[in-house]
């Protein structure tokens, strides 16, 4: 069996998987690195950001508790503490006095997992000495809280994802739209070089292409194929005409021997399958040597011609009338089914050679025929055998007419 394009090597991608492949490919990779360097860049800032107003608020913070610090009085800190972080992003502020011992402690409230999570994203705590004109007043820690940030990070995160999806599902439209005016024009290349190779449909032709490149060589393809075609017709036309040669005499235009042995075999095969009968007429023209000798050759090419058109009017259509070399015819007449009729028509072909021939040159010619019937399976069973028989009858009958004369 012939291999169809994609039957022709099963293991090997097609061009449109690869394509896509490589498209696919590129798309996440350019994705997901796009993704992450803009995540990365944008908690970069978010965190910096958040830093700066951590280290703003510890000072502010410091400010606020510095009085109390001074005068000793712990209730006043964490009074101010609880004033000052209200509405702030920390969760923890231990405050220590000079002496290194907790002096106030202020904490968020507990936000569950969510401010755990946040917590662990946050930067380390900001650690601050409190001073005063040089004097060392206490200490500060400060632990910010990063819900904020994480909420506002996942917004980020989720525009970034948002916009990336976007772009790739443009960029996979725009790569299918493109592999469809590569690869479609190119895969109907195939398919009609296919067609032609495999099926002989010298007909198709490639579509037109929406890619300048594409289209001039699916134009130049196509007329590879008009050219082809045109071989192909005038090969076809020239093997029809070397078979009619081959087959038939060139001045009777009868078929030759080999066709009427041909067609002889097949009659008598089907006459025994049908258990038919058929009628081999051997026909041989009386003294025509001596036209080509007094009246020339041009005349007697005449004459087999003309006798040629008489035998072929008096038979169907079906029966075969060949000439099968020099003065010499056959008629098969198949079927039979009645043998009288067979005599008929010998009756007639002989009639009809009474009517003179035209020559070339000089008065008409007169010409008569010896025929000779061998019917099957009368006389034969064979094409051969009933052809020798016809042959015999008809030497036979030339015989008694040259005795008659
Ligand atoms: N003009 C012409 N003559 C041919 C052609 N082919 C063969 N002949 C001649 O036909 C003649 C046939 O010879 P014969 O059959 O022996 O001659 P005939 O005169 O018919 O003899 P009988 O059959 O005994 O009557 C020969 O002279 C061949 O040269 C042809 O194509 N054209």
């Amino acid at each position: 069996m012939n291999p169809t394009p994609r039957q022709a090597e099963p293991s090997m991608p097609s061009l449109r998987a690869e394509l896509r492949r490589a498209h696919l490919t590129l798309i996440v990779v350019s994705v997901v690195l796009a993704g992450g360097l803009l995540t990365a860049l944008a908690w970069g800032a978010l965190r910096t950001h958040a830093m700066h107003n951590l280290q703003l608020l510890s000072r502010t913070v410091g400010y606020t508790v510095e009085a109390a610090l001074v005068f000793n009085d712990k209730e006043a800190a964490t009074e101010a503490l609880n004033t000052v972080l209200r509405d702030e992003s920390v969760a923890e502020v231990r405050l220590f006095d000079a002496s290194g011992q907790p002096f106030a402690h202020w904490r968020a409230q507990a936000g569950g997992l969510w401010s755990e999570a946040a917590q662990a994203l946050w930067p380390t705590p900001i650690e601050m000495a409190l001073e005063r004109d040089g004097k060392v007043l206490g200490r500060l820690f400060l632990r910010g809280d990063g819900s904020e940030l994480l909420r506002f990070l996942l917004t980020v995160v989720a525009v970034v994802l948002g916009c990336l999806a976007a772009t790739a599902w443009l960029a996979l439209r725009l790569g299918q739209r493109m592999m469809g005016h590569i690869v479609g024009p190119l895969q109907a290349m195939v398919e009609v070089a296919h067609a032609v190779r495999h099926d002989r449909a010298m007909h198709r032709r490639v579509p037109a292409a929406g890619v300048a490149e594409l289209q001039a060589f699916g134009n130049d393809f196509n007329a590879l194929l008009d050219e082809l075609a045109l071989r192909e017709a005038a090969l076809e036309q020239e093997n029809a005409h070397l078979a009619h040669r081959a087959e038939h005499d060139a001045l009777t235009k009868l078929p030759n021997r080999a066709a009427f042995d041909h067609a002889l075999e097949a009659a008598v095969a089907r006459a025994h399958a049908t258990q038919g009968q058929l009628a081999v007429l051997f026909v041989d023209c009386d003294r025509f040597k001596q036209i080509n000798d007094t009246r020339g050759h041009a005349a007697g090419d005449a004459v087999l011609r003309e006798v040629a058109q008489r035998l072929r009017a008096q038979v169907r259509d079906n029966d075969i009338v060949a000439r099968l070399g020099g003065d010499e015819f056959a008629v098969l007449i198949a079927p039979v089914r009645d043998f009288a009729r067979v005599h008929g028509i010998v009756t007639a072909l002989e009639h009809a050679m009474l009517l003179p021939i035209a020559a070339p040159e000089g008065p008409p010619l007169q010409m008569a025929l010896s025929i000779g019937v061998a019917l099957y399976p009368e006389h034969g069973t064979s094409a051969s055998a009933l052809l020798h028989k016809a042959d015999n009858e008809m030497y036979r009958v030339k015989r008694q007419r040259a005795q008659v004369a």
